[in-house]
Parts: structure tokens; C-alpha cells; sequence
């Protein structure tokens, strides 16, 4: 089966149960690759290849800023061939349809039996389609969307664009939340590749028994339900860019398949005996200090050298002085922009609540907080009591320079912190779950969800 023959399906939706679910239950069906875009900007940037035009795409309506038209119809436009479903969390009259006028083939409300409706529309779609060639895509520039004017980043925007000149293999190293997958969309943008796929895989987000299949492909009858042949990222994202994130997570087994994969530039698929010749730039990430997991036996050396290549390190956002009111700025004009907000000013004891704080999630959590200080904030002015930390500041600004270390102390998880501003919304909102579910852009089912166990409380 050749590439063109598998139907390629993109899910462009945030990250929500619901969408892994969807992804499994379309992944199913060895025909489908499945391809996953948190936004539809991501789909966009996506600059399309004969081997990555989608015959399906799927969107989820929930954290789409309110569905923008604008970037529904680019989509439509660069997309004309693709069958094309919208997901919505309930049903609306008047959206539905204004996305039918604009030639989705689908409007389909999120339930428990929504995934095997959409597998039903979708067999029933799918009969082989002439793809034409994509029409030139105006790039996307991620390069300009690593804001930042500290001396660290300036270096960081020069090693990219120095990246960029050649094939290279890259290593980006840096906390959670540092940008370290904006780095590699923004190497690939300015690379003579860029016309070719970018391809993304998570080494910690694909169970270890797929994880194989998923980076070299299989052929029919290589396991239990491998019907088919079916490609893998390498092969996926042949002439592009290839992005392994946290590759301090892949076992010792897959790393020494890696290895020879990259020795051969040619991969094997699982089952097969033809090893098939691929051309693609390797970008690998981790939040883990990867000398050190050699050190401790748990990373290949030899594979370590050969990833390294050039290796560029995002500083922890503690680190970048005053770019954390640069970013803090930006999140806001662009958060309150596309919802049509008047863009508030941070009161300078707002200014200073954000520089005193450390951001163990870095700037994925600097972003959060403003968004949702935007919401709580009264006026035209956000005040400190409108930045919802759930702790006191955790570091001072001078203690939060050093690195971190076995004796900094404890930061709240994520998890936390995502329930801390859930909580903070529903509790400003006097407890109206669908005001704050439309606020956050997360559905209100997992608000229903996290109530009912317990995790949020009503005021
Ligand atoms: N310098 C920056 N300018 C603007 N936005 C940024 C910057 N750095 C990160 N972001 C935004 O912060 C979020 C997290 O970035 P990204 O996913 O690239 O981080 P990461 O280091 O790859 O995270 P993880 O370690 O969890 O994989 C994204 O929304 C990204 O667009």
C-alpha cells in the first residue's frame, strides 16, 4: 500500500479525553493514520504535502476561541477535498448552520456514541480520492511567535536560525513548558523543509508496546490486529522534519533500534524485511538532563552522541528577567483580541506578583495564569488579586535565578495548578460551570466530572 492509499484523517482539537478517545477509536482501522493538531493554527502551519493532505477532517468546536469563521474557511479553502465534521459540546441551531453555509459536511454533538457515529460517516465517506496538489500556503511563522528579548533567547533565535542552513540534528533541552516544541517548529519553518511534513511524537505519551509500531511502522500480519501494512513517523514525515519529545523516556530496546535506524537512515518496518530509505531532520527534546540518565545507565552513550548534534537550551522563564511581563503581555493582548475583549493593563503590583513567582510550568503556565487573570480581571486594569496562584510566590525572584536542584522546593504539579484555576474560575463565576467551562475553553463535562469526584467545589 502506498502512502496515498491510506486515508489520512486530522483531529484538530486541545488535548481532552474525549479527542484520545477519538484518535484510539479511528486509529483502530489500519487504513487510518491519524494525525492530532491542538489548534486549528497548528493544522494551518502545516504546510501540505502529497503525503499529508487529510481525505477527513474532524474539529473540535471546544477551545477553538469560539470557532473563529475566519480560520474555519482558511481551512475549508486549503482543504477542499477533505470530508469535513465539526464537533460541538451541544447543539446550536444557528452554528450549525453557519458551518454547513460554509461547506462542513457534518456538525456532531460530543457524546458517548459520537465516536462510532463518526466512524459510521466516515466508512461511508471513504471511497478513493483524486488528491489534488495543495495550493501555496502563506507560512506560518513560528519563528516570530518565540517572543522573548532576554540575551538567553537572542542566542536561542540565532542558534535556530543557524539550525535552519543545514540538516542537522537538533537537541532542545529545558524545563516543562519552555517552548521547546516552538524551537523545533520554528527550526523546520525557516529550513528548506519546510514545505515538507513536520511530524511530532511524544516518546512518554504512546504506551511502549505501540511505541515501535508507531515509530517504524508494521506490516500486515506483524502482530494481533495488524491487518495492514502501515507506515510509521519516520516514514510520515519523509523530506520534513521528524520531533521526538522527551526521547529520555524511550526504552533501552527501541534505543538501540533507534540507533541503527539512524546509522542506516533507512528503517525497518515491524514484521518486514525491506528496510526503506527515508530522508528526514531529526529534532529530539527532553526536560531531563540526558548526560546525566547516560551517566545513570539509562540512555545509550553512543545514541546520546549521535542525537546531539546541536544542542540548544531553553532557559526556565525565572531565568528570562523582564520577558516574563514581555510574554505576560502579549498572552493578554492576544487572549483578549480574539474574544473580543477590551485588552486590560497589569497594575504594577500585578507586574510584581508575576516577577516574584517561579512558574515551574514555565511559559505554558505564565499563559494560563494571564488568561484567566484577563477573565477575573473588574476594569481595565488586572490586580494582583486577580493572578491566581495557588501558592504564596514559591521563589523570590533572586533565590528563583539558581538552578533547580533536590533542595528547591516542592512546586505544585500541573494538575494542581490547572484545578487551582478551575477552581478560581468557577468560584468567581459563582459557581455557573458552563460560564466558566466557555471561559476556560475546556468542556463542561470534565467540569461536571472533576465536581462530582470531588477535585472542585461549588461556592
Ligand atoms: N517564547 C515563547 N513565546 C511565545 N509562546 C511561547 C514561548 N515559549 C513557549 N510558548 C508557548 O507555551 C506553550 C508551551 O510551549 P511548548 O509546548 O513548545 O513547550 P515544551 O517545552 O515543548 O513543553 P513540554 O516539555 O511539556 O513538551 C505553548 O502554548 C507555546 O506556544
Amino acid at each position: 500500500m502506498k502512502t496515498s492509499d491510506y486515508y489520512h484523517i486530522w483531529l484538530v482539537g486541545p488535548d481532552s479525553h474525549y479527542i484520545t478517545r477519538l484518535c484510539h477509536r479511528l486509529s483502530l482501522n489500519p487504513d487510518h493514520v491519524v494525525r492530532r493538531f491542538t489548534t486549528i493554527a497548528l493544522a494551518l502551519a502545516q504546510r501540505s504535502s502529497v503525503t499529508t493532505i487529510p481525505n477527513a477532517l474532524i474539529l473540535d468546536s471546544d477551545g477553538q476561541e469560539g470557532l473563529p469563521r475566519r480560520l474555519v474557511r482558511k481551512l475549508r479553502e486549503r482543504l477542499p477535498a477533505a470530508v469535513f465534521f465539526v464537533l460541538a459540546d451541544a447543539h446550536d441551531a444557528e452554528t450549525e448552520a453557519d458551518m454547513l453555509a460554509q461547506g462542513i459536511s457534518q456538525y456532531v454533538v460530543k457524546d458517548l456514541q459520537s465516536p462510532e457515529r463518526l466512524w459510521q460517516a466516515l466508512a461511508a465517506a471513504r471511497q478513493p480520492v483524486a488528491v489534488p496538489p495543495a495550493p501555496p500556503v502563506a507560512p506560518e511563522a513560528p519563528a516570530d511567535m518565540l517572543l522573548g528579548q532576554h540575551a538567553s533567547m537572542q542566542q536561542v533565535r540565532e542558534l535556530i536560525k543557524k539550525a535552519a542552513r543545514t540538516s542537522i540534528t537538533v537537541s532542545v533541552s529545558g524545563e516543562t513548558g519552555t517552548g521547546k516544541e516552538l524551537v523545533a517548529q520554528a527550526i523546520h519553518a525557516q529550513s528548506g523543509r519546510a514545505g515538507q511534513p513536520f511530524v511530532a511524537l511524544n516518546m512518554a505519551a504512546i504506551p511502549r508496546e505501540l511505541l515501535e509500531s508507531e515509530l517504524f511502522g508494521h506490516e500486515k500480519g506483524a502482530f494481533t490486529g495488524a491487518t495492514t501494512r502501515r507506515i510509521g513517523r519516520f516514514e510520515e514525515a519523509n523530506g520534513g522534519t521528524l520531533f521526538l519529545d522527551e526521547i529520555a523516556d524511550l526504552e533501552l530496546v527501541l534505543q538501540a533500534k533507534l540507533l541503527r535506524v539512524l546509522q542506516e537512515r533507512a528503517v525497518t518496518r515491524v514484521g518486514g524485511t525491506q528496510p526503506v530509505l527515508f530522508d528526514v531532520r531529526l529534532i529530539v527534546a527532553t526536560h531531563r538532563n540526558l548526560a546525566a540518565e547516560v551517566e545513570a545507565g539509562r540512555f545509550r552513550e553512543d545514541l546520546y552522541y549521535r542525537l546531539l548534534g546541536l544542542p540548544i537550551e531553553l532557559p526556565p522563564l525565572r531565568q528570562r528577567g523582564q520577558d516574563i511581563l514581555l510574554l505576560a503581555e502579549a498572552f493578554v493582548r492576544a487572549f483578549s483580541q480574539l474574544n473580543k475583549l477590551p485588552v486590560p493593563a497589569f497594575s504594577e503590583e500585578a507586574r510584581k506578583r508575576l516577577l516574584s513567582y517561579a512558574f515551574p510550568g514555565n511559559v505554558r503556565e505564565l499563559k494560563a495564569v494571564v488568561e484567566l487573570a484577563a477573565v477575573l480581571a473588574d476594569g481595565p486594569q488586572i490586580a494582583a488579586c486577580d493572578i491566581p496562584f495557588r501558592t504564596a510566590p514559591a521563589l523570590r525572584a533572586t533565590e528563583a535565578t539558581e538552578a533547580p536542584s533536590s533542595t528547591t522546593p516542592v512546586f505544585p504539579s500541573l494538575r494542581e495548578q490547572t484545578l487551582a484555576i478551575m477552581q478560581a474560575s468557577l468560584t468567581a463565576l459563582n459557581g455557573d460551570v458552563v460560564a466558566a467551562a466557555n471561559r476556560l475553553r475546556v468542556g463542561r463535562s470534565t467540569l461536571y466530572r472533576l465536581i462530582q469526584s470531588g477535585h472542585l467545589q461549588l461556592p
